[in-house]
């Protein structure tokens, strides 16, 4: 398929793959600050950039207008991710964070948002490199703008704003395929409220099943079953840190989280992001952590909902509760939540528990890739410490 745009960029090409003689790491050094292409790139005619104060709340409420629009629909169009503006502000305002990665285009005469790209900055570890990288996320282009080739000038406008702050590798996730994926992802869903899942037609009555069976089959407990299973607080970070560091390290591409990382990525947020703790209660030590974000989706055409409630699993470590039935606890938790289905990726130990708690693969795959780092092949998803938001 011709990628006119990916083959122009320092990005592991599809002929490298097994190529022995390619090396693993960036594909090109940095280059001086003063040789970065200092304005902007040329936009269409009747097109500005404008950068994009998250923190502002009528520029939030523009952003948010335009993802739910214009964003992420699944291959059916049945459904678009819809992002809330908390959401957003969580996404975008981490340790570190610089406003001008948040970038928008206008209509310069009516100064309509019509097309956004986001960069956050994360410290990624690649086997043993630890890389101040991009994460780039949120590429919208509204509805009436596609096939501009706008996105390619706002992937290079992101780039460039990324290499004046001396970072020269990305971290982003497509449900395309680009040259080329360091590994290819499978997303699986656990029902939790089956009847409106089938009913808006995100999920189908199974063969030779009822309504009454499917909705038995999915039933949960109303309480967790782990003793000492509770909200993570602020004063658990520090060993939330050391729990995560210590269990990310066996991945090859993970984030290399410190305090202030855990402390905005992981405490508790109101319909942004769960997380839960597994205190002993003899020695009170924390054992094992769980966590989830809160991404609804819009139902795009549906009588009676208009709003599905998802959770996506985010990091869970186990050290002394069985990753089983951590996994059902946070299950339990987001049912009593009144989330409607339970999303997760492949990715880390997820395959060990994805079956066994009745998560049904998705119809979908999430390729992620790095740019301007090459690996020398792709990875298994078990070798994946990394999740994007
Ligand atoms: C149910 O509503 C949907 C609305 C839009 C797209 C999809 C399918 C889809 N593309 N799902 C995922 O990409 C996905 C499935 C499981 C876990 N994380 C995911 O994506 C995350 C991470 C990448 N950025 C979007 C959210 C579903």
């Amino acid at each position: 398929k011709r990628h006119r745009f990916w083959e122009t960029q320092p990005v592991g090409q599809f002929r490298d793959l097994g190529d022995p003689t390619v090396t693993e790491g960036p594909i090109e050094p940095p280059i001086p600050l003063s040789d970065v292409k200092p304005d902007p790139y040329t936009l269409p005619a009747s097109y500005d950039w404008s950068t994009c104060d998250i923190s502002d709340d009528a520029v939030a409420t523009e952003v948010y207008n335009l993802l739910t629009a214009n964003y992420v629909e699944d291959d059916e169009n049945m459904f678009r991710f819809n992002y809330s503006r908390e959401f957003l502000r969580w996404a975008l305002r981490p340790p570190a964070y610089f406003t001008a990665w948040h970038i928008g285009v206008r209509v310069k005469s009516s100064k309509k948002l019509v097309a956004f790209i986001t960069g956050v900055p994360a410290r990624i570890r690649v086997r043993n490199d630890v890389v101040g990288m991009a994460e780039i996320n949120f590429l919208c282009v509204h509805k009436k703008l596609r096939s501009k080739r706008l996105a390619p000038v706002m992937i290079k406008e992101v780039t460039r704003r990324v290499h004046l702050e001396n970072m020269w590798q990305a971290a982003y996730t497509a449900g395309v395929v680009l040259p080329t994926p360091i590994t290819t992802t499978q997303y699986w869903h656990r029902s939790l409220n089956p009847k409106k899942l089938i009913e808006v037609g995100f999920s189908r009555l199974g063969p030779r099943m009822t309504m009454s069976r499917t909705i038995k089959l999915y039933k949960l407990p109303d309480s967790v079953i782990t003793p000492g299973f509770r909200k993570m607080e602020l004063r658990d970070v520090p060993a939330v840190t050391r729990l995560l560091q210590g269990y990310l390290a066996q991945f090859v591409v993970a984030p290399d989280f410190d305090d202030a990382d855990v402390e905005h990525w992981l405490l508790p947020r109101e319909d942004v992001v769960e997380s839960y703790v597994v205190e002993c209660p003899q020695t009170h030590e924390l054992t094992d952590f769980c966590s989830f974000y809160t991404l609804p989706s819009s139902i795009l055409s549906n009588q009676n909902y208009s709003v599905l409630k998802a959770a996506y699993s985010y990091y869970n470590v186990a050290t002394k509760t069985p990753l089983l039935q951590l996994m059902n606890d946070a299950l339990i938790v987001a049912k009593q939540k009144e989330y409607d289905v339970f999303n997760a990726l492949d990715v880390m130990h997820n395959g060990k528990f994805l079956k066994e708690l009745k998560f049904g693969p998705g119809d979908g795959q999430l390729h992620y890739y790095l740019y301007n780092y090459r690996l020398q092949h792709p990875l298994k998803p078990s070798d994946l410490g990394l999740v994007l938001l």
